[in-house]
């Protein structure tokens, strides 16, 4: 693995199962300032999911941490060394894969050599065509597409190839950017059982930007919301799904007694 000590000074300590530590991140789109000051954990073998409603910074974080846009400020500690303004390909390198948002799969290159280009970093020919059936065997219908070009694959096939490319870089943290994005609520079941056995069978941290709160707390370990580019809530998953703001603002429901004393649920618009 190549070093990738960037600028800042030398990374804090910092607790031994902690993989991945966003320290204060200010990041901007020109003078828009999308990201402020974020805070966050990511612990070895965990599954943690960021939540929040469309604009609240969570694709431009992962795009941050992934050396897609340079960060203003802070630090993002990843094995050892403060990597926030790493180049894309040194951050792979180092074991950080992001799974951008709308799968961006190479349309008109074949499934299988669009995971061959997730294997950019590697030159190990035996290894990298056992990975491949590795990915074969969590995706069995990217198997029998292999010689297929991308842009001919559903829009689920081609979330699953975009996660199977990404782990032909052999990630250590897997960034996966709204894997449900316009799939079936079938599909989006699969594709979440599939990451929850990625994740304690090949042993990848993942941490997942979602819409689909329910979905993602029930998979997660841990949970961040983020709204206007800062972090609001910091919890287990479990709590998070338990928790009236979280169940309010994403489950779109407000719990009330009716007259009968019965729970009923209603429509609730914000956040606050
Ligand atoms: N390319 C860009 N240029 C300028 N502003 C941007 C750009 N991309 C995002 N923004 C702004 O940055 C803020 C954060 O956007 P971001 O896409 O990170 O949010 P998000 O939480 O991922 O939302 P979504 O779920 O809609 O993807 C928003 O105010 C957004 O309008």
């Amino acid at each position: 693995m190549s070093v990738v000590a960037m600028k800042g000074s030398a990374a804090p300590a910092m607790a031994d199962d902690v993989v991945l530590s966003v320290r204060n991140i200010e990041s901007y789109y020109g003078p828009i300032m999308a990201i402020r000051g974020v805070s966050l954990e990511v612990r070895k073998g965990q599954i943690v999911s960021l939540l929040g409603a469309n604009g609240a910074g969570k694709t431009t974080l992962m795009k941050t941490i992934s050396g897609v846009m340079d960060p203003e400020k802070g630090q993002i500690i990843y094995g050892g060394n403060n990597i926030a303004g790493a180049s894309p390909d040194k951050v792979v390198r180092a074991g950080i894969v992001h799974v951008p948002e709308g799968r961006e799969v190479f349309p008109l290159l074949t499934v299988e050599e669009n995971l061959r280009m997730g294997a950019f970093i590697r030159s190990d020919n035996a290894g990298i065509k056992r990975d491949e059936e590795m990915v074969f065997s969590y995706f069995p219908i990217l198997a029998e597409r292999r010689h297929q070009a991308a842009g001919t694959l559903s829009g689920g096939q081609q979330q699953m190839l975009a996660i199977g490319r990404g782990l032909m870089a052999q990630p250590k943290v897997m960034l996966l950017d709204e894997p449900s994005l316009g799939l079936s609520p079938l599909l989006v079941k699969e594709i979440f059982q599939i990451i929850r056995r990625l994740n304690r069978e090949q042993g990848v941290t993942m941490m997942l930007v979602e819409q689909n709160a329910k979905v993602a707390l029930e998979v997660a370990d841990y949970g961040y919301v983020m709204e206007l580019g800062r972090i609001v809530m910091a919890d287990s998953a479990e709590r998070l799904l338990q928790s009236k703001d979280v169940q309010e603002f994403y489950l779109g429901m407000q719990a009330e007694e009716s007259q009968r004393g019965q729970k009923r649920w209603k429509q609730k618009k914000t956040w606050r």
